[in-house]
């Protein structure tokens, strides 16, 4: 029996549902692994008739969505069921969304789930009912100590493609609490979760990391800003010493065109943006968002709720079919 990937419910007022509905439509083009979804089934149903896709739904148990997946969507038994406008979220649905994202960790944790793949979720909406963590990948860490036992691990985000992936060292904080958050620790301790990672889930034998520098021309020898060679140059030197394959700091607008690209296999850069956009920009459709540092695989569309197009039938499902299709491949890899 293969263990399923376990789908989250996400923000259900998102286009999350709509691409649950169509990546198992796409299941053999995309040759997906099997997924059971963490969500109600009256709801995706509901979504279904609105946006005219013929899924046939089956509620099961983890054990028995692999044979059921071939013919059905399988949901999870257990599911509460929400009523939802597709783009008028509320608040009052934090609790369902968030249960689901504790119930695909539980399963993986109990082996009876190989992954958890996360449909997006609204921080906006989640924060107004008092969730207290930025987002996925800070909650999925709280979720590791709790269902694993110990500290906390260090989640690290990373944003994969086939074209560039990267690694936001300080992720959900406003741009103005970068400075004082970035030190050389915390900037070494990202390379080395990255760098075992890479190594361990991805299976690269020496990735190459190339860390950015925070300042314009990283800094251009102090003069545009002093954290580049005091705080990146440093790291990059313990990490070297380490044996780790890295390089930096280097100026971040020269680092992203397809010359540069083919010398590193991650780059880490010092801040959300940094990272983000260039990943968004060359491959919105395809990119994944990977969390390191888990006892487990998770991954993630790399875009999220749209509230924009929720209900329309418009959304694109390639980057959450990538998301299954990569949890797969990094599961075969850590089993194998
Ligand atoms: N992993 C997660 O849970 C993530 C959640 N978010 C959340 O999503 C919410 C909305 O964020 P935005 O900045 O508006 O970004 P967004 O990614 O939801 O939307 C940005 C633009 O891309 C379009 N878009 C996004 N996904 C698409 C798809 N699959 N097919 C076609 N078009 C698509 C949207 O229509 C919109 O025009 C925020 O609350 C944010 O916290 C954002 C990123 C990741
Ligand atoms: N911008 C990326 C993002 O918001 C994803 O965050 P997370 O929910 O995966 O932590």
């Amino acid at each position: 029996m293969t263990r399923p990937l376990v789908l989250t419910l996400g923000e259900p007022a998102g286009i999350g549902p709509e691409l649950t509905l169509k990546a198992w439509l796409g299941r053999e083009a995309s040759g997906l692994p099997p997924f059971a979804v963490a969500a109600g089934r009256e709801q995706l149903e509901k979504v279904a008739r609105k946006l005219g896709l013929a899924v046939p739904f089956s509620k099961v148990e983890p054990e028995d969505a692999q044979a059921a997946f071939a013919t059905s969507l399988p949901v999870l038994a257990g599911s509460p069921e929400i009523d939802v406008e597709p783009g008028k979220p509320s608040p009052a649905t934090a609790s369902v969304t968030i249960g689901s994202i504790d119930r695909a960790v539980e399963l993986v944790r109990q082996g009876r789930a190989s992954a958890v793949v996360t449909n997006p979720i609204a921080k906006s909406v989640l924060y107004q009912a008092g969730f207290r963590h930025p987002g996925h990948t800070e909650y999925l860490a709280a979720l590791s100590a709790r269902f694993w036992g110990g500290a906390e691990p260090r989640a690290v985000m990373m944003l994969w493609s086939e074209t560039l992936a990267v690694v936001p060292v300080t992720i959900h904080v406003p741009l103005r609490s970068v400075p004082e958050l970035l030190t050389t620790e915390l900037i070494v301790d990202t390379a080395r979760i990255t760098d075992r990672d890479m190594r361990e889930r991805f299976g690269l034998a020496k990735p190459r990391l190339a860390l950015s520098g925070l300042n314009p021309h990283a800094g251009e020898g102090g003069a545009l800003g002093t954290e580049d060679d005091a705080v990146v140059r440093p790291a990059v030197e313990i990490l070297q010493a380490e044996g780790v394959d890295a390089v930096g700091p280097l100026p971040a607008d020269t680092m992203f065109h397809a010359r540069a690209r083919a010398n590193y296999d991650v780059a880490l850069c010092m801040y959300h943006d940094q990272a983000l956009i260039p990943i968004k920009a060359l491959a919105f459709d395809e990119g994944v968002n990977v969390t390191l540092g888990l006892p487990f695989i998770r991954t993630s569309p790399d875009h999220g709720t749209a509230f924009d197009i929720a209900g329309q039938g418009v959304a694109r499902p390639d980057s959450l079919i990538a998301a299954l299709k990569l949890a797969g491949r990094l599961t075969e890899t850590t089993e194998s």
